[in-house]
């Protein structure tokens, strides 16, 4: 049984916006205020959009906030599937236009051959990242650590700061953070929406076994603090 994190639960998916937009956009100005500059990690996917919107129009010192993705499709970036995009559109619009940001994918025709450019590119960015936020599948993948795929304990295990990843289960190769970039960071929130993922959730606590939900190498772990934000 994995020992819970902090589980902070929602009535709506507007109040969980809300407050950790808030939250957020508090520790981004905090980081700036004590160290010049600060660093943000998001993930795509369906969950986050709101939360971009909100974020977005915070009274932050923007252009000191470097921003990246926890993880990105390897597609052309004016892509549907494209994370960035995604980030781009929702993200990185009034104020926070004027944020740093820096896309995961590049010219590289494979993950496998643009990986080591694409982690070189965040070279710059202020470590431990001072805000993560996370998604979840219902397979229990964070980041692109896909329990299906043969590239996921390499993903867990590297010192290397991304991994390449051909999930079976999922579309398009990816591109993500390793385990070991996604801990060096200073906060953690896991962005959960929908009774599904409460579910999974509440099996991922179950064990450790990381192979099975890969979502299990962060709550399992204590270096780095991880708070639940869970609306039905
Ligand atoms: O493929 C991905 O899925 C997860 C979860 O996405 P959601 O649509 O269920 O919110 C996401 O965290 C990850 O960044 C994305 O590439």
């Amino acid at each position: 049984m994995i020992k819970e994190s902090v589980f902070k639960s929602f009535e709506t998916p507007a109040n969980l916006e809300s407050t950790l937009a808030d939250k957020i956009a508090t520790q981004l100005q905090d980081a700036i205020d004590s160290r010049g500059k600060a660093s943000l990690i998001v993930s795509g996917g369906s969950t986050p959009l709101k939360l971009f919107q909100l974020l977005s129009k915070k009274p932050i010192e923007w252009a000191e906030v470097y921003i990246t993705l926890a993880d990105e499709r390897w597609v052309e970036s004016d892509e549907k599937d494209s994370n960035e995009r995604l980030v781009r559109e929702h993200l990185l619009q009034n104020r926070a236009a004027s944020a740093k940001f820096r896309g995961l994918k590049n010219m590289f025709a494979t993950p496998e051959a643009g990986a080591a450019m694409s982690g070189e590119s965040l070279a710059n960015f202020p470590r431990p990242f001072d805000v993560v936020v996370l998604g979840m599948g219902t397979d229990g993948h964070t980041c692109s650590w896909f329990p299906c795929s043969s590239e996921l304990n390499n993903a867990l295990s590297t010192k290397e700061v991304c991994v390449a990843v051909n999930p079976t289960t999922a579309p398009h190769a990816r591109i993500t953070l390793s385990k070991d970039a996604i801990l060096n960071s200073r906060q953690i929130y896991l962005h959960l929406v929908g009774e599904s993922k409460l579910t999974v959730y509440r099996q991922a606590l179950e064990n450790d076994d990381v192979t099975e939900m890969p979502i299990r190498a962060v709550l399992a772990q204590r270096k780095t603090p991880v708070d639940v934000f869970y609306s039905a």
